[in-house]
């Protein structure tokens, strides 16, 4: 389906409105030719001396159509505003809904500025679409057959001259200059979006680039990029202001036209001399409604371009195909992977070669191996963020794929080294796991996570602001969090992503500590390049290059004197 149609049919029931929005444009500017036509009656009239009684019916117009004017005007602008407001704000709200099934691993190619600028700033420019490029063809045509009749009453030639200049004003003009609004449209958006972009990156970056003394190298970035912005705003403006000037003068010579024809007519006794004024204002205010039509050009390659970048990122295939059919749910938490294997890209080289384990119910695992062995890999595909084609992983007796992901993840608790905080409180941010708790379900996972202490130290408490990133509170505290977050869950399966990474060894053995109450009772992996706090583990798996090379307790493998001992002396003899 073309873009076009796509953006209509986002309009759902709102047309409706949409429709009533350009009918009182229609109103608005019917009013303001009436309001002339009027008006020019009165003063001609008015210059013959005849009673006021004559007059009568010109004052009223001119009093009704003011007023009808300006009440028109306000009811065209709240309707068609009110309405593309709405209807932006479900668009963000479909395009959000349509990213999350899309990450992360589609996500992956754009930069988070990107997509930021599409949310924010392609969906901004889709107003446009539903303001000025849809409304104004059907406002002239519907003012260009109601002024034309209207006309007709006087004289036919008057008719032809008003759609003439109405095609050229309204149709040739907008014709001659799309192909140059559609590439500096296409130019504008992309640079808006580079912008933007830029802008995402420098802000999450911004202690990095300090620490390397780099923000003056960013600052020059921006501003090149905003230097360019600027030019092609300059030449969109300079386009748009020679626009306006050849419509006021196609709107001028259409009215000089129109007096040529007329003067003859009144001449000859074929035209009171009375509507001569009326016929020239009508045709000059009935422009009102055609001037706007050779920018919509402008808006419709505007908004085409930043709905293309929107449709281009929502139209990417989910990289797994959600199941729809049959509703699985509960499960006694066992994983049984089976013959594994998996590639990023159909001709790319294997990560993952023939795993096979399982994880019994309330058992824990851990897989470790090198940096780039595969676990992270792993992890994904059981999370279902990748898809897998050769093997097979149950999740109780099912297959994995069978399960809806929304069912699927609420079997599933990730703490991993990267738990995202949002700029909230302590209490939003672990109320993110199960938003309906209790107050005494909240206390139990503060007191189970151990942050009771810190909380009480916190003059706020759970209130505490934790800021960007979770700046305000350090990595162990972070930690503690995503275990609170954990605990609430309450899920069967727990995955473990690196926990302690980046946490000194005290604040780690703590940590761990606490994680062994989240674990038990649940079938827990624990993914980590760390050889530390495995001895409880009760399988370890050790993958390298993709394979598990070997598997068995702590005690086991460092009795083999395998890879998992050579990683352990190795990290024992460093610390
Ligand atoms: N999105 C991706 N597209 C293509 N290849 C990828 C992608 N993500 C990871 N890889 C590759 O897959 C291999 C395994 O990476 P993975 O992140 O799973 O290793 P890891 O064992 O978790 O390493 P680390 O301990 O350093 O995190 C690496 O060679 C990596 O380059």
């Amino acid at each position: 389906m073309s873009i076009f149609l796509r953006l209509l049919q986002i309009m759902g029931s709102s047309w409706r409105t949409m429709v009533m929005a350009g009918l009182f444009g229609f109103l608005t500017v019917g009013s303001n030719i009436g309001l002339m036509a009027a008006s020019a009656y009165l003063i001609s009239g008015a210059a013959l001396h005849p009673s006021i009684t004559e007059l009568s019916i010109a004052i009223v117009g001119v009093r009704f159509f003011g007023i009808a004017r300006a009440i028109f005007r306000y009811l065209e602008r709240y309707v068609s505003h009110d309405a593309t407001f709405r209807l932006l704000g479900t668009v963000r709200v479909w395009f959000y809904t349509k990213l999350e099934g899309l990450a992360p691993a589609r996500l992956l190619e754009w930069r988070s500025g990107e997509l930021f600028s599409a949310i924010v700033s392609d969906v901004e420019t889709l107003k446009e679409f539903y303001l000025r490029v849809l409304a104004p063809p059907f406002i002239a045509i519907l003012v260009v057959v109601g002024t034309c009749l209207f006309l007709a009453q006087f004289n036919l030639v008057f008719v032809y001259v008003l759609t003439g200049g109405g095609i050229f004003l309204g149709v040739l003009l907008p014709l001659a200059v799309s192909r140059v609004q559609k590439s500096l449209a296409e130019e504008l958006v992309t640079a808006r979006m580079q912008m933007k972009a830029q802008l995402v990156d420098s802000i999450t970056g911004i202690v990095e680039l300090a620490a390397f003394g780099q923000t003056h190298r960013q600052a020059q970035n921006i501003a090149e990029l905003d230097e360019e912005l600027a030019g092609i705003q300059g030449k969109v403006v300079n386009q748009a202001g020679m626009i306006d000037a050849l419509g006021l003068f196609i709107v001028n010579a259409t009215v000089w036209l129109v007096l040529w024809f007329a003067i003859p007519l009144v001449h000859s006794g074929q035209l009171e001399g009375i509507y001569l004024a009326v016929v020239a204002l009508t045709v000059q205010s009935s422009f009102e409604a055609v001037l706007p039509l050779p920018l919509a050009v402008h808006f419709l390659a505007e908004s085409m371009a930043a709905a293309r970048r929107l449709f281009g990122i929502v139209d990417r295939v989910p990289a797994v195909i959600e199941q729809t059919e049959g509703i699985l749910t509960g499960t006694d938490g066992t994983l049984t992977v089976k013959d594994l294997s998996f590639r990023y890209r159909a001709d790319g080289a294997a990560v993952l070669r023939n795993i096979s384990f399982t994880a019994a119910s309330g058992q824990s695992v851990a897989i470790v191996g090198p940096s780039g062995a595969g676990k992270s890999t792993l992890l994904y595909v059981l999370l279902r963020f990748w898809e897998y084609e050769e093997g097979s992983i149950l999740l109780g007796s099912h297959e994995l794929k069978k399960y809806q992901s929304q069912n699927l993840r609420t079997m599933f608790s990730v703490v991993s080294q990267q738990s995202h905080m949002f700029n909230a409180s302590i209490r939003d941010n672990i109320l993110l796991a199960k938003p309906d708790a209790s107050e005494a379900e909240f206390e139990q996972v503060i007191e189970n996570s151990e942050l009771t202490e810190l909380l009480k130290s916190l003059p706020q408490g759970s209130d505490t602001m934790v800021g960007q990133n979770g700046f305000a509170l350090s990595g162990g505290q972070r930690q503690r969090i995503a275990i609170a977050r954990a605990l609430l869950r309450n899920a069967p399966i727990l995955i473990l992503d690196e926990p302690t990474v980046g946490l000194d060894s005290l604040t780690e053995e703590a940590v761990m500590g606490t994680l062994a109450k989240l674990m038990a009772g649940r079938t827990t992996i624990l993914i980590t390049h760390r050889l530390t706090g495995l001895k409880h583990m009760d399988t370890i798996f050790v993958l390298e290059a993709g394979r598990i090379i070997e598997q068995g307790t702590q005690e086991e493998l460092l009795k083999n004197e395998g890879l998992f001992y050579q990683l352990w002396h190795l990290q024992h003899d460093v610390v």
